[in-house]
């Protein structure tokens, strides 16, 4: 990590910690320490895991001193180092005398960035922090999570990656090209760290709902990496963002003079599946087993592809498909929670046959199936997709891409949504289409004309006969349209949050992917929830992570579903919101985490023995802080 000509420069600095108690110094060399089971997950010297009231001693961290140090951005504390600090850290002179604590600074950060109209001058605030001094940067995200997160993740995220070029100040994460063919070890092997433990990798072809934005999709891994720290409490130093760079079909990039990527037309085939082989053999190869590969924002031909691929041989897992996929069922589970009714009971429609619509349909044909004991074959004849084309029909099969195959059902042919709606009369919409306005005025009121009833349903699967009588279960529920409008960024949200709750009369369960504020409808205030993967994918990793898992399994989707799930509340519901606040998320994630630790024990998949016995507080105490130590 630091080259030999600085080596003079090197002081060992002690970190020590506010609760005193025996400090002495140890140094592991690197093979050593990470041989250690240093508990957490694998914060060895406990550089990063530390809180103050925890004692962590003894440890010792090889930290550059005096200028060198106000720019690393892993222990830079700026105007927070103390008097002693700077004395003894060759610090003096180099910063203005007054000593700030982190939490004014933080608060002089946060009034900075609400001066900042423009979203986007908002972002590359927050960046130019991250570079400058990565624990306050974490402190504002942890501290502010629904007012940062719309900056450093979906939309403006989605606008940065648009303008990246222009942007584009200092790298972040890595980028690998097809000219780095047979040479991907080796790029690996530049990284400074060693110890990575999740890895965000995308190939900029499918960038939220924008489209192909080639390597300037780099935003897209390094936000969703800084969510997997603040929210899922995955230490910075050991999350690796990657963009595997393959051309771009975007004509304007390629024309653009301040593109950052390679100027050539997207490979595919042949040589683009061995660029790919080669990195998951390079990452395998470098980080061992146990390291998190999470696929971003690929097209939806490569990312089915690599994901069936790539989980049977490694801990991958695509955020799009799965994560999407399980932040809505829980959405849906907490939905009915608050509206009666069974998932088996509903009649599902989406617009958008993509990972996302796909992914989504197929996990709640796996839960309605687990719940009922029916077939999935049978289950998924609840759901039912409509792509560009039209309603997803067996008369098509013959031309569907193979994932959409299991969704073309018998029925006559119908060409717009809003046929669809009449035709299925579905009680929930989900859009996945990345088409932005798709829900008209029409297509909501039908929603909610056709979900208005009062419905009475036996059961049959659940009736049982006692003294020659059958009982049947009876659920009486007043309907609701679900609809979930999740393209992003904002621009291509189905509907708004105001358009769904005026055309529905305040009726529907609405919630989107990106956010949108709360309406005030007929005096009331409805607040939407967002729908998004960051609900689930920081808990998801950090279970896999700490339970050392070596395969992502569908059953540990569910159960992340049920953990959030279960976070939400009847407060939460009586606003709307079927999801629990996201200034919950470290309390949900760790939750996430714990169930999805459990499934994998359970499953035979988990390294890390023996398991905890509460694997919350486990989950809890494996987070990482961004409270300041203090060096001595
Ligand atoms: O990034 C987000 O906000 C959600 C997501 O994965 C996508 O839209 O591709
Ligand atoms: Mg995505």
């Amino acid at each position: 990590m630091i080259s030999l000509r600085r080596r003079h420069h090197l002081l060992l600095l002690r970190l020590a910690f506010g609760c005193g108690g025996e400090r002495r110094r140890f140094a592991f060399p690197e093979s050593t320490a990470a041989a250690m089971d240093g508990g957490g997950m694998g914060d060895v010297y406990g550089e990063d895991r530390a809180t103050e009231d925890q004692l962590i001693t003894p440890w010792a961290v090889s930290v550059a001193s005096g200028y060198t140090l106000l720019r690393d951005p892993r222990h830079n504390k700026g105007t927070a180092f103390t008097e002693k600090e700077r004395d003894v850290h060759y610090l003096r002179g180099l910063l203005p005398p007054a000593i700030l604590s982190q939490e004014l600074q933080e608060k002089r950060l946060m009034h900075t960035l609400r001066q900042y109209q423009v979203p986007l001058q908002r972002y590359m605030a927050l960046m130019d922090l991250q570079e400058r001094n990565e624990k306050l940067f974490y402190k504002l995200l942890i501290d502010h999570v629904e007012e940062l997160l719309p900056v450093v993740y979906t939309p403006t995220v989605g606008e940065a990656c648009q303008k990246y070029g222009s942007i584009f100040r200092r790298p972040q994460g890595l980028f690998i090209s097809l000219n780095d063919k047979g040479k991907i070890l080796e790029i690996l092997k530049n990284w400074p760290e060693r110890n990575i433990q999740v890895i965000v990798v995308t190939d900029g072809e499918r960038i939220l709902g924008l489209g192909d934005l080639g390597c300037q999709g780099m935003g897209i891994p390094v936000g969703k990496l800084s969510l997997y720290t603040a929210l899922g409490g995955v230490r910075p130093s050991a999350c690796l963002p990657i963009t595997i760079d393959v051309g771009t079909n975007n004509e304007e990039l390629l024309k653009d003079e301040f593109y950052i990527g390679l100027r050539q037309k997207r490979t595919t085939g042949q040589e683009y599946a061995e660029l790919i082989d080669e990195f998951m053999n390079a990452v395998k190869q470098n980080y061992g087993e146990k390291v998190l590969v999470q696929f971003e924002d690929f097209g939806n031909h490569n990312a089915f592809e690599l994901l069936a691929k790539y989980r049977q041989t490694h801990l991958a897992f695509n955020d799009d498909i799965q994560g999407t996929a399980s932040v809505v069922l829980a959405g849906l589970i907490s939905g009915l929670r608050a509206v009666g009714g069974s998932l088996a009971e509903q009649k599902f429609l989406f617009l958008g046959a993509g990972e996302a619509g796909t992914g989504i349909a197929e996990l709640i044909a796996l839960e309605m199936s687990k719940q009922t004991k029916a077939p999935v074959e049978e289950t998924r004849k609840k759901i039912w997709l409509v792509d560009s084309k039209g309603l997803i029909v067996s008369s098509r099969l013959e031309s569907l891409q193979h994932f959409k195959k299991p969704w073309a059902h018998e029925h006559e042919p119908v060409k717009t949504l809003l046929d669809a709606v009449k035709a299925i009369k579905p009680t929930v919409l989900i859009g996945s289409s990345g088409m932005g306005k798709t829900f008209t005025q029409e297509v909501v009121e039908t929603m909610a004309s056709l979900n208005e009833v009062l419905s009475l349903s036996l059961s049959h699967t659940r009736a049982h006969t006692e003294a020659n009588m059958t009982f049947f279960d009876v659920s009486l529920c007043i309907q609701k349209p679900i609809i979930f409008a999740l393209s992003n960024p904002t621009s291509q949200s189905e509907c708004t949050a105001e358009e769904a709750y005026t055309w529905s009369q305040g009726r529907a369960i609405f919630a989107s992917g990106s956010p949108f504020d709360p309406v005030n409808y007929d005096g009331k205030t409805y607040v939407p929830g967002q729908a998004n993967n960051a609900y689930i994918f920081p808990g998801f990793g950090l279970g896999l992570i700490m339970s050392g898992a070596i395969r992502v399994d569908d059953d540990m989707l569910l159960a992340a579903s049920e953990a959030l799930a279960a976070q939400a509340t009847p407060e939460n519901f009586k606003k709307g919101m079927i999801f629990p606040p996201f200034s919950n998320i470290r309390k949900i994630s760790a939750h996430i985490a714990a169930n999805v630790a459990a499934k994998a024990y359970e499953l035979g998949l988990a390294s890390r023995l023996p398991r905890p016995n509460n694997l919350v507080k486990y989950a809890e105490s494996c987070m990482y802080s961004p409270a300041y130590r203090n060096y001595r």
